[in-house]
């Protein structure tokens, strides 16, 4: 597995300060507001648990599992809803968790749903930046990494379901994909 590595882009210590700073600036923001904290599965999953171990405020959490990359390094450009939440977010403050966006097109598909279900705010934190690869306008609010242009796997993001599990991200090398 550490093999079909490059280069490692961000260690566990780098990946684990920035989280904790990440948290600190969110229970700043959503104190006393009981926001309802949602993980984008897969992906986002490690992300997503040491992240809320840093807020300190009340919050709830939820899970969502949407897929459009399938065994690819390019997006579908379809996203599917795999799993739904489980809770309503009429009137809520949502923080979407997200582990990247690369095109947009998942989180603007999740915002998009989430603004119709009449959610009171939606608020995007996105470990990892790729903005060179934007099909679609859009930012998130709070962000860990802005990356190049490179397919990353690690800390939770796969190729294919594989890497998840390495505890720090790196950029996978091409020609694991290319053939
Ligand atoms: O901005 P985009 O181009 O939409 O890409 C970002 C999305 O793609 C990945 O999910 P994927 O569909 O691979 O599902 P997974 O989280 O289960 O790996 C990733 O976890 C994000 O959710
Ligand atoms: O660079 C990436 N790595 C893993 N999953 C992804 N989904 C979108 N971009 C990526
Ligand atoms: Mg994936």
């Amino acid at each position: 597995m550490l093999n079909d590595i490059q280069e490692v882009l961000y260690s566990e210590e780098e990946l684990q300060a920035k989280v904790a700073e990440l948290g600190a600036q969110l229970s700043v923001e959503y104190a006393d507001k009981n926001p309802l904290v949602i993980c984008v599965l897969k992906g986002a999953f490690i992300f997503m648990s040491d992240l809320v171990q840093n807020i300190t405020v009340p919050l709830e959490l939820d899970f969502m599992a949407v897929s459009s990359y399938g065994s690819s390094t390019k997006s579908s450009g379809v996203v599917k809803i795999l799993k739904d939440l489980d809770v309503p977010v009429e009137g809520r403050h949502v923080i979407i968790v997200e582990d990247i966006i690369d095109s947009g097109l998942t989180l603007s598909y999740l915002i998009d749903v989430l603004e119709r279900r009449n959610a009171l705010s939606i608020a995007v934190v996105a470990l990892f930046d790729k903005p060179k690869r934007r099909t679609v306008d859009l930012e998130p609010d709070y962000k860990g990494f802005t990356i190049p242009d490179e397919f990353v796997v690690g800390y939770g993001l796969d190729y294919a379901e594989k890497y998840r599990n390495l505890p720090f991200v790196g950029i996978l090398k091409p020609e694991i994909y290319s053939h």
